[in-house]
């Protein structure tokens, strides 16, 4: 469970009362989610999310998260509201943290998706790219190199997760250093559609949520994270085929990538997996003791990224 801070009573009704949402009937802890507190709040007007922001989302960046979740629901993509209360404000305070009231949306966050799940996520991934292509937002990807470097420079954090492990990560940091591409097509992409921020009924996709690491990146980055995050095996040893192909197959409906982009794809997916090992290896260590939340195994992300330095890895992006 992914609960940080406790939130009182008394501050939440006064919370409430700023909105027209009734009073407040019940408000609980979600067992989902690693980063931030979320509650699944009741109202005599319905249910909502209510989240209070954690270590790694800035205040400084909230507007830009209300203003792209605006702009992608306005483009007809299921991404739920930042409701705002009666004075026009999403972004509120409670138990000293900066807090939204969300949107309830509808849907069941996976765990283990089938094809049909899979190809219905790869073509919403790129029906949400079309709504970006043009969006004027723009926001420096916090969880992107000079990140990997920091946590791979605290001392000891990674060979305290597994002997070894601070060599593998020196060794990719100086590859992917060396050849991660400058001039692909970018815009503001999602960067942590996992299962488990993909909403859906049956093969629907009735919400794509959790944007608090949306930042402007290479489109293909974002192939590259859905397809590490989507197509494995919960070790992550083996990339299931047609988990793979049925997600590309979707997104190829929507977008085209080119050449260069689909040739990326590989390279793009270390940095994918690197991302995940690291944060989640820094999570690892210095998750609080006291945290009601159920710390992510990084081991699987490293699984991952041998599986895509593999002679064959381009295979793993065929369509079909
Ligand atoms: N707008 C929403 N509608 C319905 N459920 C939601 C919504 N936002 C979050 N949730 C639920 O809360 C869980 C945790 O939310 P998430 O944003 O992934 O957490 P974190 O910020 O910690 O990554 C999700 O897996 C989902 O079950
Ligand atoms: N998706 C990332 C970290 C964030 O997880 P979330 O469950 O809070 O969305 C991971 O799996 O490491």
């Amino acid at each position: 469970m992914a609960v940080y801070t406790a939130v009182d009573p008394d501050d939440l009704a006064a919370l409430v009362a700023r909105y027209d949402m009734g009073t407040v009937l019940s408000c609980k802890g979600i067992a989902e989610g690693v980063e931030n507190s979320n509650f699944l709040l009741e109202t005599t007007a319905g249910r909502f999310i209510l989240t209070l922001y954690e270590k790694r989302v800035q205040e400084d960046d909230l507007p830009f998260f209300v203003d792209l979740l605006a702009h992608l629901a306005a483009s007809d993509c299921p991404v739920p509201a930042m409701i705002r209360d009666r004075d026009g404000i999403a972004i509120q305070k409670i138990s000293g943290r900066a807090a939204c009231i969300i949107q309830f949306l509808s849907g069941i966050s996976l765990t283990h998706p089938t094809v049909g799940q899979s190809e219905a996520t790869g073509a919403a991934l790129g029906t949400m790219h079309r709504a970006l292509e043009n969006y004027n937002g723009a926001r420096e990807n916090s969880m992107g190199h000079p990140y990997w470097l920091s946590v791979a420079q605290a001392t000891g954090d990674l060979d305290a997760v597994m002997p070894g492990l601070q060599a593998i990560v020196d060794d990719e940091l100086n590859y992917l250093g060396a050849h991660w591409p400058t001039d692909l097509p970018a815009h503001v992409i999602h960067a942590d559609l996992f299962p488990d921020n993909v909403l859906m009924l049956g093969d629907e996709v009735t919400g794509l949520i959790d944007f608090y690491f949306a930042a402007t990146d290479f489109r293909a980055y974002d192939v590259a994270i859905t397809h590490a995050a989507w197509t494995f095996s919960d070790d992550g040893s083996t990339c299931n085929a047609d988990l793979a192909r049925a997600l590309m197959r979707g997104y190829a409906r929507e977008i085209s990538l080119s050449v260069a982009e689909i040739a990326a794809l590989p390279l793009l997916a270390r940095g994918a997996s690197l991302r995940f090992l690291l944060t989640r290896a820094h999570d690892w260590v210095h998750t609080p003791a006291d945290a009601l939340v159920t710390r992510k195994d990084p081991l699987p992300f490293l699984n991952r990224l041998r599986r895509y330095k593999g002679a064959d890895a381009a295979s793993l992006f065929a369509i079909a």
